[in-house]
This record gives C-alpha cells, sequence and structure tokens, in this order.
C-alpha cells in the first residue's frame, strides 16, 4: 500500500494500504523569523488502497496577498534526475527497526537555509529537552506536556506520574481483555458480550480513536466501533438507529478531557435516553475517560458506571492518542497497543537526535519551515489527514507568539487518501495556485501476504495505486510543486504510533522554530463563548414571546419589537436566525410572513405557557 500527501509548504502522515491527503496552509508569513518561506501553504496525501491518493487544494491568494509572488516563486526546482537522485540519496532518512523512510528531497532547501536553520533548531531541541523534564512548556495554561511520558513512563518527572501511567496501562489492557473473554459482560445482552463500541468525544478525543480504527482494526473486530463526535441530532440518530438492538450490546465510552464539552455532553445525554427507551441500565454498560473530578468523572462515579479511566492534566487533547483516550478503544477492537507504544516509543527516541540529518521530525519541521505549507492522504491512512488537521492547525496557527508579538500563526492541513485526490483537486495543485506542499504517504505492502493477484498480466491492484503516487509526485515536481514523502513497510500498530510520535514531534519543533506555544488553544474559546451566547438569547426570545402570546389577544410580535424587547436591538440578524431553526422544527412557535423578507415576519408562541417553567 502506499500513501502520498501533497503540498508546498508543510507535510502530514498517513498509514497503511490507501492514501491520504492533507493540506497544511500557512496565511501569513512567519513575521517572528529572518527566514524566508518558500510557500505559503500545504498539503498532505496519503494513499494505500486501489483506489487513490489525495490532497487538498492550497489557499488562494488575494490579490493583495499576491504581492507575496515573490516569495512564491523562489525559483524552479531542480529537474536534472541525476542531481535530483543524489540528492534523494543524500537526504533519504531510514529508521531501520521501524522500517520508515522520509523522502525531503522534492522539497528545495538549500545548504545555506540549512545553515541558518542551525543555531534555531539547535534552540528548539534544548527547548524540546526541557519539556520532556517536565518544564511548563504550555506557560498561558501553567501545563507541563508530557505525551512523551506515556510512552516512556521512566521519563516522567516523578514517581507519582510513572505510576499513574503505568496502572492505568495495566487497568486499560485488564479491562480490554476482560470484556473480549465476556468475563465483563452486559445485563441483557442477547449476545452475551459487548459487541459493539459506541465511543462519544470530539476534537482530540475523537479523531485519534477514528484513525487508529481506520487504520489498524480487523475485518472483524472482537467489538465494532462507531462514533458521536458532533450535536447533530440526525447524526446521533443515525448512529444508534443502526445499533438496534445491539444497545443492549453497546460499551458507551465517553471522551472528555474536560469533562464538560457540551457536544459530548449532548451526546451522552442523546445516548442515555436511547438507552432508557429501550429499557436498558445505561451504566452498566458506560466507561469515562477523562479528568479525576472533572464533571463527567463525577456523573460516572456517582451513577456507578461501569469504568473510569483518567486522562491528565498534562497531556494534550490532540496528543492523547497514546492515553487512556486511544489506547481503550484500540485495546478493544484487538489492536495492539503495546506495539503502537513501542512504535511510538522508537520514533520518540530517534527525533531526540541533534543530527538533523538522522532525525526524521527536525527534517519535516526544516521542511515546514522551508516551504511553510502541507497536506497528505490515503485509504487506511484516510483519516490521519483529519488528525494530523487538529494536530497542526490547533498547535500552530497561533494569533500570538512567545513574547506577545501578533504573528498569525498556522499551516493549513488538509487531504485525503490514494487516486481519490488524483481524481479530484490534484488539477489545481498541479496548474493552480501555489501556495502549498505535498506529504505523500506510502505504505510499501499493499495487502497482507498470500492476498496478492494480478488484476491484468503483471499488474496488481496495488502497482496502480503505487504508480499513482509516483506519477503525482513527479507530474507535482515537473511543475515545481514540491513533496516530501514518508513510507512505512506496512500499516501496523508500530508503524501508526511511530507516524503518531513523528508528527507530534515534528509540530513542537516547529513550534519552537517560530517560538510559539503548540499547546494551547485560546481561539477555540471565542466559538464555545458565542455559541453559549446564541442559546442565552433564544432563552430570552422565548420569554418575551411567552409575554406577548399570553395577552389576550395573543400580541405576534415583528423582530424588531422581539430585539427591542430582549433588549438587544442589535441582535437583530442572530433573532431572525433562531426564530428560523425553531420554526423549522416545529417549536409551538408560530412565524407568519415570508422568511425571504425578514421584516414582514410576526411571531407568536402556538400556546401561552403560564405555570413559567421556561424560566425555570
Ligand atoms: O476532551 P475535551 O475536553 O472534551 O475537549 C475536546 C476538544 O475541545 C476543544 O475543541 C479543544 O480545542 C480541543 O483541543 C479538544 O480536543
Amino acid at each position: 500500500a502506499m500513501a502520498s500527501i501533497s503540498g508546498a509548504a508543510a507535510a502530514a502522515p498517513s498509514s497503511s494500504g490507501a492514501s491520504c491527503g492533507l493540506r497544511l496552509r500557512r496565511d501569513h508569513l512567519p513575521r517572528s523569523s529572518h527566514f524566508r518561506l518558500a510557500r505559503p501553504s500545504s498539503i498532505t496525501d496519503v494513499s494505500r488502497s486501489c483506489s487513490s491518493s489525495s490532497s487538498s487544494p492550497p489557499r488562494s491568494l488575494s490579490s493583495k496577498q499576491s504581492g507575496h509572488a515573490d516569495v512564491l516563486a523562489h525559483g524552479a526546482v531542480d529537474k536534472d534526475p541525476i542531481r535530483l537522485w543524489n540528492r534523494y540519496v543524500e537526504w533519504l532518512y531510514q529508521h531501520k527497526q521501524l522500517g520508515l523512510f522520509v523522502d525531503v528531497s522534492r522539497i528545495g532547501f538549500t545548504e545555506e537555509f540549512l545553515r541558518r536553520m542551525e543555531a534555531p533548531m539547535g534552540r528548539a531541541f534544548a527547548a524540546m529537552r526541557e519539556l520532556e523534564k517536565g518544564a511548563i512548556a504550555n506557560p498561558d495554561e501553567g501545563r507541563m506536556v508530557g505525551h512523551y511520558w506515556l510512552r516512556n513512563p521512566a521519563l516522567a518527572p516523578n514517581s507519582f506520574l510513572r505510576d499513574k501511567i503505568e496502572t492505568t496501562l495495566e487497568r486499560i489492557l485488564a479491562f480490554a481483555s476482560d470484556v473480549i473473554s465476556a468475563k465483563i459482560r452486559p445485563p441483557s445482552s442477547p449476545a452475551g458480550r459487548f459487541t459493539q463500541i459506541l465511543s462519544i468525544g470530539i476534537g482530540g478525543s475523537s479523531l485519534g480513536p477514528q484513525f487508529v480504527a481506520e487504520a489498524l482494526a480487523p475485518d472483524n473486530p472482537p467489538l465494532m466501533i462507531r462514533f458521536i463526535d458532533n450535536t447533530d441530532p440526525a447524526g446521533i440518530d443515525h448512529q444508534i438507529a443502526q445499533l438496534g438492538p445491539e444497545l443492549a450490546s453497546t460499551l458507551v465510552i465517553v471522551i472528555s478531557k474536560s469533562g464538560g464539552t457540551p457536544e459530548t455532553r449532548n451526546g451522552l445525554l442523546e445516548v442515555q435516553k436511547a438507552f432508557r427507551d429501550a429499557g436498558l441500565e445505561f451504566s452498566k454498560q458506560g466507561v469515562a475517560i477523562t479528568q479525576e473530578n472533572s464533571l463527567l468523572d463525577n456523573t460516572a462515579r456517582i451513577e456507578g458506571w461501569l469504568a473510569r479511566f483518567p486522562m491528565f492534566d498534562w497531556v494534550g487533547g490532540r496528543t492523547s492518542e497514546m492515553s487512556a483516550v486511544g489506547l481503550l478503544p484500540a485495546a478493544l477492537q484487538g489492536i495492539d497497543i503495546k506495539e503502537m507504544l513501542v512504535g511510538a516509543a522508537q520514533m520518540d527516541e530517534e527525533t531526540r537526535n541533534t543530527e538533523i540529518k538522522e532525525n526524521p521530525a527536525a527534517l519535516l519541521a526544516l521542511c515546514w519551515y522551508w516551504a511553510s505549507d502541507g497536506i497528505g492522504s490515503k485509504d487506511s491512512l484516510l483519516l490521519l489527514s483529519r488528525y494530523l488537521q487538529q494536530l497542526v492547525m490547533e498547535s500552530l496557527g497561533k494569533e500570538f507568539d512567545l513574547d506577545g508579538n501578533r504573528v498569525n500563526q498556522g499551516l493549513t492541513v488538509y487531504g485525503n487518501k490514494g487516486s481519490t485526490d488524483q481524481h479530484a483537486y490534484i488539477q489545481q495543485l498541479r496548474e493552480g495556485v501555489h501556495n502549498f506542499f505535498v506529504t505523500f504517504i506510502e505504505v510499501l505492502r499493499d495487502r497482507p501476504p498470500g492476498h496478492e493477484w494480478e488484476l491484468e498480466p503483471s499488474v496488481t491492484c496495488g502497482d496502480y495505486l503505487f504508480g499513482m503516487l509516483h506519477g503525482t509526485r513527479s507530474a507535482l515536481y515537473a511543475n515545481d510543486r514540491e513533496s516530501i514523502t514518508v513510507t512505512v513497510q506496512e500499516v501496523n500498530p508500530r508503524a501508526v504510533g511511530a507516524l503518531v510520535a513523528l508528527y507530534e514531534r515534528a509540530v513542537g519543533l516547529y513550534a519552537y522554530l517560530i517560538n510559539i506555544n503548540a499547546y494551547h488553544q485560546p481561539g477555540v474559546e471565542a466559538g464555545k463563548k458565542a455559541a453559549g451566547e446564541v442559546l442565552a438569547l433564544q432563552k430570552r426570545i422565548l420569554l418575551v414571546l411567552n409575554e406577548a402570546s399570553c395577552k389576550d389577544p395573543a400580541e405576534p410580535l415583528t423582530l424588531d419589537q422581539i430585539a427591542d424587547r430582549c433588549h438587544c436591538p442589535e441582535e437583530i440578524e442572530m433573532i431572525y436566525k433562531i426564530i428560523q431553526h425553531m420554526a423549522a422544527n416545529d417549536r409551538a412557535l408560530i412565524a407568519e410572513g415570508n422568511c425571504g423578507s425578514p421584516r414582514s415576519i410576526k411571531v407568536y408562541l402556538g400556546e401561552c405557557n403560564v405555570d413559567d417553567d421556561m424560566n425555570s
């Protein structure tokens, strides 16, 4: 199998037999540094199955931004095949134990660039060493950053943390084994065992498990997993409907580091209702993964759920794949989680190397720096791009640097898999806006041994995928589009662990190069806060409408009147949107007039609510 990533400045990984793409985009040149950026965006493309390769489209530059044209057009790349081959051989990185290769030869960095980067890279290595020793590497949240300890507990800064990591891992293994062997079983399952997992979580509490399930779960896992990672009622209903009577055999894993994320809470409440409706006892089938004493943890404890596993303050959501968040669901699907940890630990070891050429994460970080954007994709690695999207964009997309300067940093990541991208957006990558770089994730073994067959003389389905990846790589390069290629032998737990560790480290090093905090996400809060305000406004609207509807006769209100009585005339557009949404969902609210002419609308409630429970 193979995978590919395409883009201009950054890169992303993917795993076995399919292709997947990611794209990294930098919308602003790093003002904090004196290094010139080649291109402001990137794509990752990973491919593994016979169906494809992928990447995503680069950011288009406005005419104003095209002032960067001089930067973007930093020259045609070297196309002399023999010089390129020499460059390939000179820069090819190989991790012997892991069978993993990184090829940066198609990124056109120069010797001079590397010399200039030596000192900043040295500082990044030093900062990373401090981080691993337990420094407060996430300064404004005052937290340590300890995901590297998860795969090597001996590195944890004290024995208390070490014990916690080790005990949690033992508990995960024991619990998974007991569930699989039906020692732990649901009370009223016809199958007499758990056969399904329903995972409820969002962001870092879902993307890693989704990626790993897609990449590594066997075709017939001991427990099948499905995900609720949104607050979309139709999506939730769909998952529950698909489970049908198997709800009685479903282990529900609720994952939230904070334990208070509204989407996750909503998913839990919806699923608990489905359990009640089916006459099932949720607590006998529920598991929580969250920080100790969070709202979720307390709920699970008070309700006596089947099990609780900890998340640690010092592990960020987007780097939690090797914590209970990623390991418990994986173990329950029969995935060898110890192998994942070994792969990650081996990659960690290698990415501590201060010799840049021997450090694949440093190579990636430098390429991102040079090109400043990237993407990748594949089939079993399909979800790698989405996983990396959060890892890269939530870590690197920052308004301010560590010194408080406004820098508006970031790399945009998108991607898909294999030839899928070939048939979608490669056209633009090769010929359109030139502000990206691509990362191909190549998987050498495209089918398990004994299953190969030639669908035409001398050619397998996997050969096609291979041809598509390398054809795309060449065709892009011929048009000056740079790429990185990460190659793994096959998609197995060790390789997936290694890829996760590789990209975690590359993000960490790159963040130091551009002097930003990769471990906080202040920008995420703004949207959450605004969402809360929308819900509060909806409650106020309902109170105002109720008051008017209780008059005799009921008094229909225009949007202006509602806004006025809510004391927020500036929110009139949001009031219109809220009423439109409630009317579309038959919420006891009657809107007369034409939605296309909002000023004509008059609204009242179907009935006056005198018992005042709307106030509660
Ligand atoms: O795990 P939780 O606390 O529920 O958080 C889930 C997600 O919430 C926010 O969106 C954060 O920005 C993410 O980093 C996090 O992964």
